[in-house]
């Protein structure tokens, strides 16, 4: 894993655009994993800027959501739906059908899943693959002791997710106990990852994902088996590490 160190979020978020962005313009045909949560806002603010001041074209460009609530419709104001598509898809030339997000609306769940996961197959396979991380761990939706084997399902939200996620709900009774996610094994098949990690609340996590040991209990431990991963994280994630980097 290669870690890089960013001064604050404004610097992560550049530092990991440009990365994305470097991709988007050195491949003809790219396949990019996206994340939602509040850590990549900022990135998706300066790619957003990019395209309009340089006219990048996303016209190339596949997109796979990590994941999505279960029962709310895609427009629905809290739904990862709307959040991609207010925070990028709106502003970019992606071709709609480029767009691929679970559906948390699917009647059969399963049936949902086995359709995302061949989808990701078909595309060729992601190339980069954009992480958030929890404070327990976990990545997409994976909550600690999910397989390390698991392709995309439905999954039980924690209750430090939940409440985690309730500031961008009204109330906590809001925020679903269920949601549809690619799996580790999923996660596992992209070609590259980047994982972002801002803030203080997040330096316990990062202290146990670089120190501590590949297992189940910390879902983004496996990330150390991965070939090519790079994490960028500003100062105050990385305050309880003793690292240079
Ligand atoms: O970026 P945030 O808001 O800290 O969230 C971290 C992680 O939690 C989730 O929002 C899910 O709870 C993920 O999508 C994200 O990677």
């Amino acid at each position: 894993m290669q870690l890089i160190k960013a001064k604050d979020y404004h610097d992560l978020c550049h530092k990991a655009a440009e990365l994305i962005l470097r991709k988007v313009k050195g491949q003809k045909k790219l396949t990019l994993g996206l994340a939602t949560g509040g850590t990549p806002q900022g990135v998706y603010r300066i790619l957003v800027e990019e395209a309009r001041q340089n006219g990048t074209t996303y016209q190339h460009v596949t997109t796979f959501n990590l994941d999505e609530y279960v029962g709310l419709p895609p427009d629905h104001p809290q739904s990862y739906h709307t959040y991609m598509n207010k925070k990028l898809f709106d502003f970019i030339d992606i071709p709609p059908q480029n767009v691929h997000i679970p559906d948390g609306m699917a009647e059969n769940l399963e049936e949902e899943c086995r359709r995302y996961e061949q989808m990701i197959d078909q595309s060729g396979g992601i190339d980069l693959q954009l992480l958030g991380i929890g404070i327990n761990g976990h990545i997409g939706f994976n909550e600690p002791g999910t397989s390390f084997h698991s392709f995309t399902h439905v999954v039980k939200l924690e209750e430090s997710t939940r409440i985690a996620n309730s500031r961008f709900f009204s109330s906590l009774e809001e925020v679903p106990a269920f949601a549809v996610t690619m799996g580790i094994a999923s996660i596992m098949k992209s070609k590259e990852i980047l994982l972002l990690a801002v803030g203080k609340r997040k330096a316990e996590v990062l202290q146990r994902l670089i120190y501590g040991e590949v297992t189940e209990e910390l879902p983004a431990s496996v990330l150390k088996m991965h070939q090519h991963v790079t994490i960028i994280a500003d100062e105050e994630a990385l305050s309880s590490l003793s690292v240079r980097c």
